[in-house]
């Protein structure tokens, strides 16, 4: 057994986690440059717990700035076990209304300018991500937000899309009727990848605010609208959150689907091939297997 430290990436609309016991906004060095701000670290119902706003408080990165590799290197390195993304998203489905939550399995990784791993020229590692989110952690967070009263699906597609415009009618409608995506977001790629590479279980929790620009009732996505029901959503994210400690307990066996042991064959380069300054900012990341 080794001890839970539950990392949430809060998105759009949630800034800050309340009730910590001995909280504390820690900065955490990475070599892979500054996370998107510091971390918020303390503990609740005994279960340590490390929060980031995505975006940074006051909302200054964009879905294509936000250094999503310093993000997961310093929650690796704070010690955290398992990350739970909460994201705004749009929906592509009738029955997935704005206020209901989507547990996400799958993504269509659709980003372009975006630095997508932690390894590249002087190591190189190929992870699966067949199954990028961590059933385990969605059983919880599925859990949650039933006992927290919220109308939630289990089970979606993500399409991650750059941005930072909303879709063109044409997208919309070939994401939702041709390549069968559920939910519409601009954040959760390179981040679940990147979760993988550092063996950390990944879950993603989608807060519908919007039918994003299909839909022949609701005309096209509003960022207006959208805040309008991102206010609700953060509550009910919060309210999740708050049950995650006593589901996932202080402690925890390794993951049954290997989330924690990704890396295990998956570095090709040979030792003595190996780029000394890159094996050295993978200390957190790869440190269990170089
Ligand atoms: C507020 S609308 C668009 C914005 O919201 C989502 O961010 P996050 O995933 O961090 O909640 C979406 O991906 C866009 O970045
Ligand atoms: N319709 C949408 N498209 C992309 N990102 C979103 N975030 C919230 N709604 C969205």
């Amino acid at each position: 057994m080794t001890k839970t430290k539950i990392a949430v990436i809060g998105g759009s609309g949630i800034y800050d986690i309340n009730g910590l016991e001995n909280a504390e906004w820690l900065t955490v060095e990475s070599p892979w440059g500054d996370a998107s701000d510091a971390i918020l670290t303390g503990s609740l119902d005994g279960v340590e717990m490390a929060f980031l706003p995505r975006h940074g408080r006051g909302h200054v990165h964009a879905p294509s700035t936000v250094p999503y590799r310093a993000n997961i290197d310093a929650l690796k390195r704070l010690g955290c076990t398992d990350v739970i993304s909460v994201s705004a998203c749009g929906s592509f489905r009738d029955e997935m209304a704005p206020g209901d939550f989507v547990i996400v399995d799958q993504f269509i990784d659709r980003t372009i300018a975006r630095e997508k791993s932690f390894f590249g020229t002087g190591c190189v590692a190929h992870v699966s991500v067949a199954h990028p989110t961590c059933p385990r952690l969605s059983d919880a967070c599925e859990t949650a937000a039933r006992d927290a009263g919220i109308n939630v699906h289990r089970g979606g597609t993500y399409l991650a899309m750059e941005g930072p415009q909303f879709s063109t009618l044409a997208e919309s409608q070939m994401y939702r009727n041709s390549w069968g995506a559920d939910v519409i977001g601009m954040t959760n790629m390179p981040e679940a990848k990147l979760a993988r590479e550092a063996e950390l279980c990944y879950a993603s929790v989608a807060m519908i605010t919007d039918y994003d620009s299909w839909h022949p009732e609701h005309g096209e996505v509003d960022v207006t609208k959208i805040i309008e029901t991102l206010m609700g959503n953060a509550d009910k994210g919060r309210a999740l959150v708050a049950r995650l400690p006593a589901l996932l307990g202080a402690e925890r066996d390794p993951c049954p689907h290997g989330c924690d042991r990704a890396l295990e064959y998956a570095i090709l380069t040979q030792p003595e091939m190996r780029d000394p300054t890159l094996m050295a900012k993978l200390d957190a990341v790869a440190g269990r297997v170089i």
